[in-house]
């Protein structure tokens, strides 16, 4: 057995404590700014301020403590974290911790405690800037030009803006430059596009299970909107994070806004907005959420009934950099592994739209990783390179099988 593999098959988790990991600047850089921004961005009191700088101070020199005793959710969190809670934070798994962090802010920030503070997303600023960028407008008004496109190549244009609008993501940017942007496929390592498309077509039902707010959801919404107009879906359900995650995840608040902001450009993009609440309001576009989506674990443990919902999907479309890393597990994958053996377990065909900002790969070719690999980029986590990646079925051999999918304990629907 290779030397990186566990007994069970697998290779290793990626955890916080390699300083030569992704993680390690996302804990050591981008997680003090991070605090930083959110006191910053609202008049918090002293208690909060207090318990943001506690959990940076549990994060850098303490250990792993669980939710706070009156938390709702505190017992759930108490068996998931059981094997962590009393470690330092950075002996722990990557994905594991990166999902609690968030909603250690949450509970830093009373998000669900009842009183006055209740229910304030704290990333809303951050979220609300990205809006009212002014290259937004000229960015919105270029869908006119579009519209004199073929369909098909409209399809492909309007798939690449989905694929592309995942590097505008807050939090990556926290403490980097945004790096130079490439025009459509240029920084495209894996491309199954065409196979995707085959998916596609008057009776399909999509699923997309949706990342960043602002400029990816706008995006997101113009892409549903080809799907329907151009009959390649009878129906999309757009899943949404049930609460403010990952700074800029995206929620239900974030897409009634970023329907408003489509409908405030006049041209394509007030039709698009209009023609998709309509859709909406014919039950052609549905939203759905599930708590798992904020929980921290793979897919692998997709609870019953979302996996369920999902598996009447013809094709699930998953956007973004963390949904990826739940869909093949964030370990250390050989890049060359292939893609439909790590996903075949998924409820329903699936695609993945992704910008590369983490370390976890999988499916790219040996001569490309070599390429890659040669170049002096950090093409695996600099946020630049990207894939459209799709299984073309069940034939290989699974490398995995789901674990046992996890409770979420009552009272979660
Ligand atoms: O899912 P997204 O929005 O594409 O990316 C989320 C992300 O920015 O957050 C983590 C670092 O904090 C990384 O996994 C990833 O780069």
């Amino acid at each position: 057995m290779p030397a990186h593999e566990q007994p069970d098959g697998l290779p290793p988790e990626l955890l916080n404590n390699d300083p030569d990991g992704f993680a390690w600047g996302v804990w050591h850089d981008r997680t003090p700014k991070l605090i930083a921004q959110i006191k910053d961005a609202h008049p918090y009191g002293p208690a909060q301020r207090e318990t943001m700088d506690a959990l940076w101070d549990e994060i850098s020199t303490g250990r792993m403590q669980p939710l706070k005793s009156g938390a709702h959710d505190h017992d759930l969190w108490a068996a998931w974290g059981v094997e962590f809670f009393g470690k330092p934070w950075l002996d722990t798994p990557f994905l594991w911790s990166e999902s609690y962090f968030y909603r250690r802010v949450l509970d830093a920030v009373d998000y669900f405690t009842p009183g006055p503070w209740r229910g304030l997303d704290p990333f809303e600023p951050m979220k609300a800037a990205e809006l009212s960028d002014p290259t937004l407008e000229t960015d919105l008004q270029a869908l006119n030009e579009l519209d004199l496109l073929p369909p098909a190549g409209q399809g492909q244009a309007k798939l690449l803006a989905s694929l592309w609008g995942n590097r505008a993501d807050l939090g990556f940017r926290i403490g980097k430059q945004s790096g130079s942007l490439h025009p459509e496929t240029e920084g495209l390592i894996s491309d199954h596009s065409a196979q995707l498309w085959r998916h596609l077509g008057p009776n399909a039902h999509v699923a997309i299970v949706a990342d960043n707010a602002g400029r990816e959801l706008l995006a997101d919404l113009v892409l549903i909107d080809h799907l329907l107009e151009h009959h390649l879906a009878a129906s999309v359900s757009l899943h949404l994070k049930p609460h403010p995650y990952y700074v800029s995840d995206a929620t239900t608040a974030d897409y009634a806004t970023c329907l408003r902001r489509l409908s405030q450009t006049s041209g394509a993009a007030t039709t698009i907005a209009s023609r998709l609440k309509n859709a909406a309001a014919k039950g052609r576009l549905t939203i759905d959420t599930h708590d798992f989506y904020c929980a921290p674990w793979s897919f692998h443990q997709m609870p019953n009934d979302l996996a369920a919902r999902i598996k009447t999907a013809s094709l699930a479309l998953l956007k973004g950099d963390l949904n990826y890393r739940r869909l093949v597990g964030d370990r250390t994958w050989p890049a060359t592994t292939r893609f439909a053996d790590v996903t075949d377990y998924f409820p329903s065909q699936v695609a993945a739209l992704r910008t590369l900002k983490s370390d976890v790969v999988v499916g790219i070719d040996k001569e490309t990783e070599t390429k890659l690999d040669a170049s002096s980029q950090e093409w695996r986590t600099d946020g630049i390179h990207g894939l459209i990646q799709q299984a073309a079925g069940s034939q290989y051999p699974k490398v995995h099988q789901p674990k046992d999918s996890c409770s979420l304990g009552s009272g979660v629907e």
